[in-house]
C-alpha cells in the first residue's frame, strides 16, 4: 500500500471510531479549517525588529540562545514565514509589532505611519494572509526606567500616547486594506522592581492614558483594540501597572479584547479557566498561547494538557468566533522556523483533538451526575486516534505529514539560514 493510501486507511478506521461516538470527522475539519492562528512575526528574529538596535531587547523581555540564522531584513523574515506558513496546514494571520515597520533612516515611535508598513501589507496580500499589529512599548530610550503610558513625566507618557495613537491609524488601514479587523494588542511593561509606596496613581495615569489612546472611535470592523495584562517581568517583579484586575476592569469598562497571555499569570494559575469567566464581560478574548516554564519564559508551545485545555474550552463554549488565537514565543536556541512548525502545528493539533471531542455526550453526562460515565470517557478520549486524522488534514492541505517538515526545514537552514552572519542588523545588510 502506497504512503497516501494507508493514510487514508487509517483515516477511514479513525472515522469510523469517532463516528461510533456521534463525532463528525468532516464537520470538525471543516471547523478547523476556518481558523487563522496569528502567528507572531518575533520568533523569526528574537524580537530585534528594524529599527537597528539589535541586542537591545529590554522592559523584562529576554530572549535565549544563540541559534544561527535569526533573520535580519523583512525580506528574511519574509521568506523564513513562507517557509514556516507552507509546514502549517490551514490558512493564518501574521501578528506584526510596530517595531517591525521599515524605515529610512530615524523615524520616531510617535511619528510611525502606514508607509513604512506597505511592504508588509503588500507581502501579506500576495501570501493570503491577514494581519494583526502591536504598538511598541519596549527596547526604546523612552522605556529605558520601565515606565510608558504610566510614566510619571507627562511628556514620556505623551510620547507613548501618540505612539499608540499612530499604531491604531495603521492598524485601521491594514484591517481596510484586508478587509476584516487587525487586532491590534496592546502591552507596556510598566511596574517596579521593588515594593511601590503608591500603586494607585500610576494605575490612575495609565487608565487615563489608554483613555486618550482610544477616543478616536474607529471602525471594528476595521481594527479591534486589545489590551494584555501581566503578573510580572524581569525589573518588575513587585508591582505591574496593567495587572490582569486592571486590564479586566479596563476591558470591561471599555468594551475592549482583553488579551490573556499563557505565562502572565501565577505557575499554578491557567488561561483555559479564564475563558469561560472572562468572555461573559468582555466581547472577544485575544490568546497568546505560550508556555511558561518556572516564569514567563515564552518556550515553544508544546501539546501539553493546559494547551489542549484552552482549546477544549474554546470549543465546548462554542467561542471559536469570539476568541483570537494568537501565540507568543521566542526561543533562540533552536531554528526559529522549527519553532514556529512546532509552536503552531500542536495549537492546530490541540484544536483539532478539542474539535472531535463527544462534547454534547460530555455535557449531558455532566447534567445527568454520572460523574463516573464523564470521567471514563474523557479519558477514553485521550487515545483516540486523533494522529490519523491529523495526517489525514495535513496530507489534504498539501503540507509535511509526521516530522517530514523537518526535513525541509534543516534544507532551507542549510543553503539560507547558515549563511547569514549573526550580529549585523537591518541596516548593515
Ligand atoms: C513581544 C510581545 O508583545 C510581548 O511578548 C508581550 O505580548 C508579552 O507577552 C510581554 O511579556
Ligand atoms: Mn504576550
Amino acid at each position: 500500500m502506497s504512503k497516501t493510501t494507508n493514510i487514508e486507511a487509517a483515516f477511514q478506521l479513525a472515522q469510523e471510531q469517532y463516528d461510533s461516538l456521534g463525532v463528525d470527522v468532516e464537520a470538525a475539519l471543516d471547523r478547523l479549517r476556518s481558523v487563522a492562528i496569528s502567528i507572531h512575526c518575533w520568533q523569526g528574529d528574537d524580537v530585534a525588529g528594524f529599527e537597528g538596535n539589535v541586542g537591545n531587547l529590554g522592559n523584562g523581555l529576554a530572549v535565549t540562545g544563540n541559534y544561527p540564522g535569526r533573520a535580519r531584513t523583512s525580506g528574511e523574515l519574509q521568506s523564513d514565514l513562507e517557509l514556516a506558513y507552507s509546514l502549517i496546514p490551514g490558512r493564518h494571520r501574521l501578528n506584526l509589532h510596530a517595531l517591525y515597520g521599515e524605515f529610512n533612516g530615524p523615524v520616531g515611535r510617535d511619528e510611525m505611519e502606514i508607509e513604512h508598513f506597505q511592504n508588509w501589507i503588500d507581502w501579506s496580500r500576495s501570501q493570503g494572509v491577514s494581519l494583526d499589529f502591536n504598538p511598541s512599548y519596549f527596547s526604546h530610550d523612552k522605556a529605558a526606567d520601565g515606565f510608558t503610558l504610566a510614566h510619571s513625566d507627562p511628556s514620556i507618557r505623551h510620547f507613548w500616547i501618540d505612539h499608540g495613537i499612530a499604531c491604531r491609524k495603521i492598524a485601521a488601514a491594514m484591517g481596510a486594506a484586508q478587509g476584516n479587523p487587525c487586532i491590534n494588542n496592546f502591552w507596556v511593561p510598566d511596574g517596579y522592581k521593588d515594593t511601590p509606596a503608591n500603586r494607585k496613581a500610576p494605575r490612575e495615569r495609565l487608565a487615563a492614558s489608554l483613555d486618550a489612546i482610544f477616543a478616536e472611535p474607529l471602525s471594528p470592523s476595521h481594527t479591534l483594540d486589545a489590551v494584555e495584562s501581566k503578573l510580572f517581568g524581569i525589573g518588575s517583579e513587585s508591582y505591574v501597572v496593567g495587572s490582569h484586575e486592571f486590564y479586566m476592569g479596563y476591558a470591561i469598562s471599555r468594551n475592549k479584547v482583553l488579551c490573556l497571555d499563557a505565562g502572565h499569570f501565577h505557575p499554578t494559575e491557567v488561561i483555559s479557566d479564564k475563558i469561560s469567566s472572562t468572555l461573559i464581560f468582555v466581547p472577544e478574548l485575544l490568546l497568546h498561547v505560550s508556555r511558561g516554564v518556572h516564569w514567563d519564559s515564552d518556550h515553544v508551545v508544546t501539546y501539553s494538557d493546559e494547551l489542549q485545555a484552552i482549546m477544549l474550552e474554546i470549543v465546548r463554549g462554542g467561542y471559536l468566533d469570539r476568541v483570537h488565537i494568537g501565540l507568543d514565543f521566542f526561543d533562540a536556541s533552536i531554528n526559529r522556523v522549527a519553532a514556529w512548525a512546532i509552536g503552531t502545528r500542536n495549537a492546530l493539533k490541540a484544536l483539532l483533538a478539542a474539535l472531535l471531542e463527544p462534547t454534547a455526550t460530555l455535557q449531558r453526562l455532566e447534567r445527568d451526575g454520572d460523574y463516573t460515565a464523564r470521567l471514563a470517557l474523557m479519558e477514553e478520549q485521550k487515545t483516540m486516534p486523533i494522529g490519523a486524522v491529523w495526517d489525514y488534514y495535513c496530507q489534504s492541505a498539501d503540507v509535511p505529514i509526521g516530522a517530514h517538515w523537518l526535513e525541509k526545514v534543516r534544507q532551507y537552514e542549510a543553503d539560507v539560514q547558515s549563511k547569514r552572519s549573526p550580529g549585523m542588523h537591518a541596516q548593515q545588510v
